[in-house]
């Protein structure tokens, strides 16, 4: 996940950007000033500063805007003259405020997309020093390209990818959580031709259901109580690039027959409009869920199924992928003890017998969690297997539905532990939505605390 920190006086109208940039998936930290930035964060762990003018302009010469990470400088008293003197100063882009949201979200993306494109940047998970060429990047299954799997299921993987990366079709993305489908998502699309354009990614679980129709298709000024203002959505936003619809079986019927429109036509109409807009994406969508069970339940419109199933790929667990289990460890390892200021750790034998032993139900977004844990926790001189914490270790395996409706929480049982075996025990026979309304948070809430805690969802195919 992308972090982004933003540094704006509180009657900024950057200030909004906060709100949908969380609901985008960004982390999203603020600050009123770059004084209190730097008082309370480590700002070279940021992907991005979004700062207005205003909290800037009082330094003098002597004070240093950071060199990392990037940042964008927007501005309610834009001029010619502060643009040139931002971008001299390392900003690399200087927007007017305020800007729509489609304009931010563009830049925003831009800026991330470059730092992501493994020619551009090397990524922490390449050895310091080490320039990645650009056949590196492309080539599926090494460090450089980002993906890493060299076991049989994944380079059969790699080979459909290459297959149809040149294509427009449809793709349907489909694997247990954790299993790198965003980031399949984002190979595909920088493989494609598209690559120049955005990738605009959605998580559809993440967007409150009475929202969804106009973040997505853009609404007119006056279609509903509070569209103050006209908004394209971000379905346009992608318009010659890649729109990734990440648990596309969350997307409410009404957003469904709006979406198939979308592909019939190549056009998209906003809520509350009467003229339709031409627009050119590639839609590539992912899912946990068994979307032909969801079908015959009435929860998921045959036709768009059809539309979206041209071509699949089906993301294996980690627990299938043989050695690449040890290999994705050993990466992931230095990744953190770089990120963590710590020595790189030597991957012992002990250690790997431990990530060996565990089954990995969250898959690699559970293994990037507990060997940063092993990092944070472990002495100086060497990483200690203990200090994984993994729940097969402690003995304590409510890690499958099952077995999570059969445990019974124990003493000094954490907030945590609570909302992961609700989660558990509830997931087999409830929606996302009814699960958010039953913890009493929301949709977006409890897609983040899934990320956090790498609770697995509910296995349905
Ligand atoms: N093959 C891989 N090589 C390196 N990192 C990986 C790989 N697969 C997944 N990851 C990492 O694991 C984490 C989870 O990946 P990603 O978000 O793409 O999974 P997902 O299947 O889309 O998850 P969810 O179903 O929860 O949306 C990310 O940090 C990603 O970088």
């Amino acid at each position: 996940m992308h972090s982004i920190m933003i540094i704006c006086p509180d009657h900024s109208p950057l200030k909004e950007s906060e709100k949908w940039l969380s609901r985008y998936g960004f982390q999203v930290n603020t600050s009123q000033s770059l004084e209190q930035a730097k008082k309370y964060y480590e700002l070279s762990e940021f992907n991005l500063l979004l700062i207005d003018q205003e909290a800037i302009q009082h330094l003098n010469s002597h004070t240093e805007l950071p060199n990392q990470p990037r940042r964008i400088v927007l501005d309610t008293k834009a001029s010619l003259s502060t643009g040139v003197n931002s971008m001299a100063q390392g900003a690399v882009f200087y927007l007017p405020l305020p800007t729509d949201s489609e304009t931010l979200l563009k830049h925003v993306v831009n800026v991330l997309e470059q730092d992501d494109a493994p020619n551009i940047t090397p990524s922490a998970q390449t050895p310091p020093n080490q320039q990645i060429t650009k056949e590196e990047a492309l080539t599926l299954g090494t460090p450089g390209s980002g993906i890493i799997g060299q076991s049989p299921l994944m380079q059969d993987l790699f080979s459909d990818m290459r297959k149809i990366a040149g294509t427009d079709v449809t793709v349907l993305i489909r694997g247990e959580s954790g299993t790198g489908k965003e980031l399949v998502a984002k190979a595909l699309h920088n493989l494609s031709r598209r690559h120049n354009h955005p990738i605009i990614s959605v998580n559809c679980a993440a967007i409150p259901e009475n929202l969804i129709e106009s973040e997505l298709f853009g609404h007119e000024k006056g279609a509903f109580t509070g569209a103050n203002s006209s908004h394209d959505g971000l379905i346009y936003a992608a318009d010659k690039g890649t729109l990734f619809l990440d648990e596309i079986g969350e997307l409410p019927l009404e957003a469904q027959a709006r979406l198939l429109r979308v592909l019939q036509e190549g056009e998209i109409r906003k809520v509350g409009a009467t003229q339709s807009t031409k627009v050119n994406i590639r839609l590539i969508t992912a899912t946990h869920r068994d979307l032909i069970a969801m079908v015959k339940q009435g929860l998921f419109r045959e036709d768009l199924y059809y539309r979206l199933y041209v071509m699949e790929l089906l993301l294996p667990p980690l627990r299938d992928r043989g050695d690449d289990i040890s290999m994705l460890a050993q990466i992931l390892l230095e990744k953190a003890c770089q990120k963590h200021n710590k020595p790189i750790y030597s991957y012992n034998r002990t250690f790997d017998k431990a990530i060996r032993a565990h089954n990995w139900p969250g898959n690699v977004r559970e293994l990037e969690n507990a060997i940063e844990r092993a990092v944070i926790l472990s002495p100086l001189e060497r990483v200690e297997a203990a200090n994984l914490k993994l729940a097969s270790q402690q003995n304590t395996s409510h890690t499958t539905d099952s077995a999570a409706s059969n445990a019974h929480l124990p003493k000094g049982t954490t907030l945590d532990d609570y909302f992961k075996h609700f989660v558990l025990t509830h997931q087999h026979k409830m929606t996302e939505t009814q699960l958010a309304h039953s913890l009493g948070i929301s949709r977006k809430s409890l897609w983040e605390r899934r990320q956090k805690l790498a609770i697995p969802k509910k296995v349905t195919t």
